[in-house]
């Protein structure tokens, strides 16, 4: 479980998280939305205890890190899949992080096992290419085999095969219980990955709910229909309760189906000469609302609105 309220942080003049408050509850992977410095690796910082936050917390199972008797048994994290020594070997790096967390030596073979790199254990890091890197990293976070696990960025720069491995991990293990935090500034990855999404934008929060309603409410769709009658299918389907535009050759409609404009049609003796339905992505909802994510967060209510939610 991870606790972020009224977090804010600054870095000088630059307000790298501004009022942040949110939940990351076990048994889901919770995606950690935003463009890119909108405060999503300083957010991991903080949770991690590797930066203070200026205001507010930000806990892990209820406490700071800090104060955490056993970090590496409660939370594990991969931050920056290049952060091993390049002239030591898989299996020698994940031995000293081990040592230096109190970790049993025989965790450094299961991890290496469990995420693919048994094989190259005695292989200098030096010379892995990224997608090894980053499973490194993932054995790091897995050494103490923590119920929470933060992952920065995990896909960046893998390749595909890398990438559905990634997306099958955090799946796993959020179905073992754990609490699984990952971030992407890609809407794309986090639809696939992710149960729930907090998204920020300009180190606010723009939105915290499960991926399904974000979906619901973020995808707007429209029917266009291709008819020689528009004027007397126009106004069927206005007292049908659905908002039509004339267009080329036809109508546009909203708020609306594809199945129940035909219907209408057919009710209203009306000949059809085209009708589909064109969904609007939900990546370019998200880039609008990030965009403006803070004008949005401020017609809210701004900060204080936003802590009370
Ligand atoms: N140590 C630092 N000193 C000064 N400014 C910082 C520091 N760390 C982050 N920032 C600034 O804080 C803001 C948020 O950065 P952060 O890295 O948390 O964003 P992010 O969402 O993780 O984006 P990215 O994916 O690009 O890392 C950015 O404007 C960044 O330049």
């Amino acid at each position: 479980m991870l606790t972020v309220r009224g977090l804010t942080k600054r870095y000088g003049g630059v307000t790298a998280v501004d009022g942040l408050t949110f939940e990351v509850r076990p048994g889901a992977v919770t995606g950690f939305l935003g463009p890119n410095g909108a405060g999503k690796s300083t957010t991991m910082r903080v949770l991690l205890g590797l930066d203070r936050p200026t205001s507010g917390e930000a806990l892990v199972n209820g406490r700071r890190y800090g104060d955490l008797p056993r970090p590496a048994w409660e939370v594990g994290a991969l931050l920056d899949g290049g952060a091993a020594h390049p002239g030591r070997s898989a299996w020698a790096h994940l031995l000293a992080l081990a040592r230096g967390s109190g970790v049993p030596r025989r965790r450094v073979a299961e991890v290496l096992e469990e995420v693919g790199l048994a094989g190259v254990a005695g292989r200098r890091v030096g010379g892995f290419s990224l997608g090894m890197r980053q499973r490194l990293g993932i054995a790091g976070a897995l050494l103490g085999d923590p119920g929470v696990l933060l992952f920065d960025e995990p896909v960046n720069g893998l390749d595909m095969d890398g990438v559905l491995w990634v997306r099958r991990l955090v799946r796993t293990l959020a179905d073992e219980g754990r609490t699984v935090f990952v971030s992407s500034h890609l809407m794309s990855e986090m639809q696939l990955v992710a149960d729930r999404l907090v998204v920020v934008a300009g180190g606010r929060l723009v939105a915290d709910a499960p991926l399904s309603e974000l979906v619901a409410a973020w995808t707007r769709s429209r029917v266009v229909v291709r008819t020689p009658d528009p004027g007397v299918l126009a106004e069927r389907l206005r007292r049908d309760g659905a908002g039509v535009e004339a267009a080329d050759g036809g109508l546009v409609v909203h708020g609306t189906t594809a199945e129940a404009v035909g219907d209408a049609a057919h009710r209203a003796g009306v000949r059809v000469h085209g009708l589909r339905l064109e969904e609007a992505s939900l990546e370019q909802a998200y880039l609008e609302l990030t965009g403006t994510g803070v004008e949005y967060a401020a017609g809210r209510g701004g900060r204080d609105g936003q802590e009370e939610k």
